[in-house]
């Protein structure tokens, strides 16, 4: 699913108006009426008290067509005008109007106004700001928003939580509605998918709101979600005739003592996902551990005994994931220095092979294309520097991937696949997967299918795909705290067929779920 900004949206608005002969104000129409069934169907008239904050701007509009048709509907409402600025949209004044002539009058609150009560079991509609948010809330529209916050009243943002900026990150935490539902138009915002504007929402739903689909179509988008639709076109069929050749020898280079359980993650992870022939290279004191516990695997010992002093083999594998567990004692930067020198095979770093490239950054020029970077938070800190934002990051992440010809994996709660000027947002994945070597197990998974033949972007969107859904499948038997990246690892397989499963309808999988409960 394509994640549009703010400029795209408005031209989309434009298109949409234009081809299909209708005015603005229809549009704005139809985004209310899609609100108001998405609330009718839940609430079937209860008589819950429903508050309407609706701005001066398009957003306010779509609260104020919004309060129209609750009223026409016997809903309870207060509507009220935050009246922040004198420039009101067109739209908005129509349906101001429309609402007077319904004889429903808005209270206008402005710096100098009492905000109104509200009850804990009410319910508020955030359409203060949409995406036109261009500069900080007045001091006023802030206090109110805390106003809205202090009632604990469950808030349901139209389009965007009010106070998030399309492009840029949150200044003061206080300016910004946390919402408990989100309905945004046509398409998820990107600020719904990162850490510092995320947590402003709890959940989101789209509404399609009929914006023309060849603008939709043809517009490329800087970023786009990857979900099951995006990802199953990406799979490769395992072939009849087919034997452990076909699908890639790969080498998993990393460990030191005391932490040979990378290798042993990655490597099974690795194996799990598909590749024919799984090696692992590891300091002598890995040999036993992985030959005994992972027998599937092939074990190559490095020199030293507790750390990588050469890194020398003489296979000739499809893939390579190095830096796992592998420490920076100086004879293992110089061995992955001469590593990098020779190697001719596509590579998957991690970990302390991130840290050793952040630190020498000469090396990175003697990456291969396209390998693929899988660096968390801090790790991609030393890679690109520090940001201001979200955004800042996501643009220096650009930059560097673009400078360095590699594929990054910005992994966090939404990991983000970064290459060629464009990101693409995973949407699987939970807490629970927050916990030791589960970057180990993405990392095996990435190498696992670029054995088979992915390309390393294909490999990188996908594999974090499969490693989040292997994650939220494992977590129903775990639970959250329990999780483990051997949880993770046994649950791929499970993530693979999940691939061809249709969901069920809502009400399928009620009935599903009771009769379950009747069994036991
Ligand atoms: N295709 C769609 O998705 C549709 C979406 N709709 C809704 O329209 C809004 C966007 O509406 P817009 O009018 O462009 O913007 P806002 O309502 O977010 O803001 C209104 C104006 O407020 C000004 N502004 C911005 N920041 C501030 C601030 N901090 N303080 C005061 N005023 C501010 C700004 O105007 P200026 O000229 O003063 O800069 C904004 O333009 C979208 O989110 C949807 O809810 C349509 O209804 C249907 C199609
Ligand atoms: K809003």
């Amino acid at each position: 699913m394509k994640i549009f900004s703010a400029q795209q949206i408005y031209a989309a608005d434009k298109f949409t108006i234009k081809k299909q002969e209708i005015t603005s104000d229809a549009l704005m129409e139809r985004a209310a009426v899609q609100i108001f069934n998405w609330m009718h169907m839940r609430m079937q008239g209860a008589p819950v008290k429903i508050h309407l904050f609706c701005g001066i701007g398009n957003n306010g509009g779509d609260g104020m067509a919004l309060a129209r048709h609750l009223q026409e509907h016997g809903y309870h409402i207060a509507v009220y005008v935050v009246n922040y600025s004198k420039k009101r949209s067109d739209d908005f004044l129509l349906n101001l109007e429309r609402l007077k002539e319904r004889k429903v009058w808005p209270e206008f609150l402005d710096s100098g106004s009492e905000f109104p009560e509200i009850g804990r079991d009410d319910i508020i509609v955030d359409a203060i700001f949409g995406i036109g948010l261009n500069r900080p809330a007045d001091d006023w529209v802030v206090r109110l928003i805390q106003h809205l916050h202090a009632s604990q009243a469950f808030i349901l943002s139209v389009d965007i939580p009010s106070g998030l900026f399309m492009d840029k990150g949150v200044q003061n935490p206080d300016a910004v509605i946390k919402a408990n539902f989100v309905l945004s138009f046509q398409a998820p915002k990107l600020p719904f998918f990162l850490p510092g504007t995320g947590i402003y929402l709890n959940e989101w739903e789209v509404l399609d709101i009929g914006l023309d689909p060849e603008y939709l179509t043809n517009t490329e988008t800087d970023y786009e979600l990857s979900g099951k639709n995006e990802v199953l076109p990406l799979y490769i069929p395992r072939e009849k005739f087919s034997h452990k050749g076909t699908y890639g020898h790969a080498l998993v280079v990393g460990g030191s003592k005391g932490k040979i359980g990378a290798v042993h993650s990655a490597s099974k992870a690795c194996l799990v996902t598909g590749a024919g022939l799984v090696t692992a290279y590891v300091p002598e004191c890995g040999v036993l551990p992985l030959q005994t516990n992972l027998p599937e695997t092939m074990v190559i010992a490095d020199e030293g005994v507790d750390v990588l002093n050469k890194i020398k083999y003489d296979i000739e594998p499809k893939v390579i994931a190095i830096g796992i567990g592998m420490g920076q004692e100086v004879s293992t930067i110089q061995a992955f220095t001469t590593f990098l020198d020779e190697n001719k095979s596509p590579l998957v770093i991690d970990a302390d092979a991130l840290n050793i490239l952040a630190t020498n950054k000469a090396l990175l020029k003697r990456l291969p294309k396209e390998s693929v970077l899988t660096p968390h938070p801090k790790e991609l800190e030393r890679l690109i520097g520090k940001w201001k934002d979200d955004f800042d990051k996501l643009k220096k992440a650009k930059a560097f991937s673009k400078k360095y010809a590699c594929v990054l994996i910005i992994k966090g709660a939404h990991s983000i696949v970064i290459y060629d000027g464009k990101g693409y947002v995973n949407t699987t994945g939970n807490p629970g997967m927050a916990t030791a070597g589960s970057g180990d197990v993405l990392t095996g998974v990435v190498t696992g299918l670029v054995a088979q033949g992915y390309s390393p972007l294909k490999a990188a969107v996908f594999g974090t795909y499969l490693h989040g859904r292997a994650g939220d499948i494992a977590v129903e038997q775990s639970g959250y705290q329990a999780l483990t990246a051997g949880d993770i690892c046994n649950a791929i397989g499970k993530a693979f067929i999940d691939l061809f499963v249709i969901p069920k309808p809502p009400e399928v999988q009620e009935q599903a779920k009771e009769s379950e409960q009747e069994k036991s």
